[in-house]
């Protein structure tokens, strides 16, 4: 049986004192995308942090099984250190060796940038750095949040053959994205079938 690696269930999300949506479920196995759409400000950042755990849902369950990383618009990566010892330091989180700092950054076309100091880098070699950071983890499950932002015609198609490759090799990807990304087969759960009406709008308590 494909290995589960994450589902979750009845998921209700509060912002302040507001329900953006309610009865949200899902789940993903090994080799699985799951796109989540809806227009801006209706949750979609919101749930991944619920499912990464950075955020508690007002409503309902997560089950995880095995490591997850995630990316969003803050990359991660220490502004003083540079490229290189700034994704060592995930690797030696996650277990791995140094040697697959070189291999990340090269799968990234951004090996030249080793040595420069994570503020120097560009809005698209940042996220190229980010990406790596996902190369050096062992995590199992991709939790992205725009990571087409800021990326090259170069860099999208980079970002689309990481995502396969992940899949490809047992891992799952779930993803926000407003960029068209080519990700074979993704499901898709769209918030804006969840969001409350009428005076629902303050639920659940
Ligand atoms: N820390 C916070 N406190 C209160 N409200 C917040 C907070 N962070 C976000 N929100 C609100 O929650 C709503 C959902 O935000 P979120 O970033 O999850 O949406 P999104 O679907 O990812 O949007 P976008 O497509 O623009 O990235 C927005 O109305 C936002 O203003």
């Amino acid at each position: 049986m494909t290995r589960e690696l994450i589902r979750f269930d009845a998921l209700a999300c509060r912002r302040s004192t507001r329900l953006l949506w309610r009865g949200v479920g899902g789940q993903l196995a090994a080799g699985e995308a799951l796109h989540v759409t809806g227009a801006n400000g209706i949750g979609k950042s919101s749930l991944i942090r619920i499912l990464a755990d950075l955020l508690p849902a007002a409503h309902g369950t997560v089950r995880r099984d095995g490591r997850i990383a995630m990316i969003d618009e803050a990359h991660a990566l220490d502004r003083d250190m540079t490229v290189g010892h700034a994704l060592a330091f995930w690797a030696k989180v996650d277990g791995m060796g140094r040697d697959k700092v070189a291999g990340a950054l090269a799968s990234l076309h951004i090996g030249h940038l080793a040595d420069v100091p994570v503020r120097f880098l560009s809005t698209g070699q940042r996220k190229r750095a980010g990406l790596a950071r996902l190369l050096v983890s062992s995590a199992s499950l991709w939790l992205l949040d725009e990571p087409g932002n800021g990326l090259d015609r170069d860099g999208l198609a980079l970002l689309e053959q990481l995502m396969a490759n992940h899949r490809a090799s047992g891992g799952a990807v779930l993803l926000a994205s407003h960029l068209p990304l080519a990700v074979d087969g993704a499901k898709t759960l769209d918030l804006s079938a969840h969001q409350p009406v009428g005076e629902d709008i303050w639920g659940p308590a």
